[in-house]
């Protein structure tokens, strides 16, 4: 059995413009395999987006899927129907973007949400969506206590941290994460990631981890794909990557990337 969870084939992603069609990806071809965390690179634009949005059929018009595969466990995303795919976003491959922490519902208390996500997912009760919502405050390290508060009680890197224990506690088997710390401070960042990291170990799941930030994502990725202008120009090892890049453009990347001392480099995945 191929340890690839997901395979994106030729994928080819349109803008359909008043003035014709703007190909944002293309031909692109990359696993995230089981257990991994990926990394997707590339300045603002090449694309890295809409591919993610692609990958669970959420683009919206004017983006057009035109050609490829979005294979999950062998079964094409592409071509399943709108009922099935419901049973793989949240519960198959769960979501975490920019606007996440926003995206909480300023006037429901955090366990009000955690019931709704698994009621609506799993069709948990109240008891056992209160027993998940605390085991998953545990693991976020937040006190249970504050399940009972409401959003605009935390802070925006608890916020996000509420997203994601949302997330995990409908145990997904792939996390797309789309800059998903961009919003925060550097010493907030490197704490959520740090914590994502561990959980990661923990729990087994797969991560998508898409940041224009190649430095970050070196320290957290096992392998990193590096786009530009809507192509995968590069895809390997983090240690190859950053070590012995192959093409200009990621050379180019790394140049422009001030380098930390190696004893604040690691955020423990890649040694
Ligand atoms: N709704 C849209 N209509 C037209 N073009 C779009 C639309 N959304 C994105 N694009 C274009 O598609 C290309 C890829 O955008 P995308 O958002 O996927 O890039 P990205 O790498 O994720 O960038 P960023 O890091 O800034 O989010 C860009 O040229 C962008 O201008």
């Amino acid at each position: 059995m191929s340890d690839a969870l997901l395979e994106i084939r030729n994928l080819n992603v349109d803008y359909l413009l008043d003035d014709g069609a703007f190909r944002a990806v293309n031909d692109v071809s990359f696993e995230v395999r089981r257990g991994e965390l990926f990394g997707l690179a590339g300045e603002s634009g090449c694309g890295k987006s809409t591919i993610a949005y692609a990958i669970t059929r959420l683009s919206k018009p004017p983006a057009w899927v035109a050609g490829g595969e979005i294979l999950l466990d062998g079964q094409n995303l592409l071509k399943m129907p709108e009922a099935l795919l419901q049973n793989v976003r949240w519960r198959r491959i769960g979501m975490v973007f920019q606007s996440a922490m926003n995206s909480l519902n300023p006037l429901m208390r955090v366990e009000a949400q955690f019931f709704d996500v698994l009621r609506k997912h799993t069709g948990a009760t109240r008891p056992q969506a209160r027993a998940r919502a605390e085991e998953m405050f545990r693991l976020v390290g937040i006190p249970i206590n504050r399940l009972d508060d409401y959003p605009h009680q935390f802070s925006g890197g608890m916020r996000q941290r509420i997203v994601i224990a949302i997330c995990l506690a409908l145990k997904p088997e792939l996390i797309i994460m789309d800059e998903p710390t961009t919003a925060l401070d550097v010493v907030v960042q490197r704490e959520i990631l740090e914590q994502l990291v561990d959980l990661q170990r923990n729990l087994g799941f797969s991560v998508l981890f898409i940041t224009h930030d190649l430095h970050l994502m070196a320290q957290l990725c096992h392998r990193i794909g590096v786009m530009l202008k809507g192509q995968l120009v590069e895809v390997g090892d983090t240690q190859q990557i950053s070590r012995a890049p192959e093409h200009d453009y990621t050379r180019k990347l790394w140049g422009a990337i001030p380098q930390l001392p190696s004893s604040v480099r690691s955020l423990g995945v890649v040694e």
